[in-house]
């Protein structure tokens, strides 16, 4: 069963469009890749997503059900779930602070649970009483994960999480991301400017052009075609 599909979908700031017709599907289970160049409407298809922006034109579903009229409330509670290219964490709030302001909005999840996301990230155990903005970028990137994790999402939308952070943070990310994903079935949508790392971490890849898709296909079959990806301007 799709989790996602879109089709067709445009949408775009003040009447101009920047997604122009995109058709892309995550199954269950699947982690995927949207990757593109800077500026080719990424972020613009996970707000449509996350309803933070009204399409223009053709379909979002959810699961099989149009999410046109809901909120990004609604979104939220039904499962969908973004990591923002910003990642939206309260700076001033602790570690702690900020994981338990996720569980209040959740809903139902258990104070214990946050124990769960220190186990993934022990970092955030370690830091858990020291204010969220003076961590490093990389630690403020877990906090953000750890933070969609804990509500317990069906679709995690991932929005650049490897930008600025060093390779080493990088792949304890992606271990996690990637663990999620294999233990729990969690899909995953992986919005990435950085090709090769959003090639090894999903099975299936769509290139984004100028707000279309131009390419769809495995990741790992994608990998080593240099041609294809520089084509695309995304290596
Ligand atoms: N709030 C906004 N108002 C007007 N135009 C916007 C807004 N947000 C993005 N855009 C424009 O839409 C286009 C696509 O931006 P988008 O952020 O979706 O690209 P992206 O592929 O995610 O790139 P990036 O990696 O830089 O986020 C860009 O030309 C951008 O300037």
């Amino acid at each position: 069963m799709n989790i996602l599909e879109t089709d067709e979908l445009k949408a775009g700031y003040d009447g101009a469009n920047v997604l122009h017709g995109v058709n892309l599907e995550i199954k269950e289970g699947e982690m995927i890749a949207l990757i593109g160049r800077n500026g080719v409407g990424k972020t613009t298809f996970v707000k449509s997503v996350m309803r933070l922006l009204n399409k223009t034109e053709g379909t979002v579903l959810y699961r099989g059900q149009s999410i046109d009229r809901w909120s990004v409330h609604e979104a939220a509670r039904s499962g969908i779930r973004i990591v923002p290219e910003n990642r939206g964490i309260f700076p001033r709030l602790t570690v702690y602070e900020n994981l338990e302001v996720a569980r209040f909005y959740a809903k139902g999840v258990k104070r214990e649970q946050i124990q769960s996301v220190y186990k993934l990230f022990p970092r955030l155990e370690e830091r858990k009483n020291l204010a969220a903005g003076l961590m490093s970028g990389g630690e403020q990137q877990m906090l953000s994960i750890a933070r969609a994790l804990l509500a317990r999402p069906k679709l995690l939308l991932v929005d650049e999480f490897s930008e600025g952070l060093q390779p080493s943070i990088t792949k304890e990310i992606a271990d996690v991301l990637c663990e999620t994903n294999r233990r729990e079935g969690l899909p995953i949508l992986l919005v990435e400017q950085n090709a090769k790392l959003a090639l090894q971490m999903t099975s299936k890849a769509y290139i984004m052009v100028k707000g279309k898709i131009v390419y769809s296909g495995d990741s790992k079959a994608l990998i080593d075609k240099d041609e294809i990806l520089k084509e695309n301007l995304v290596i």
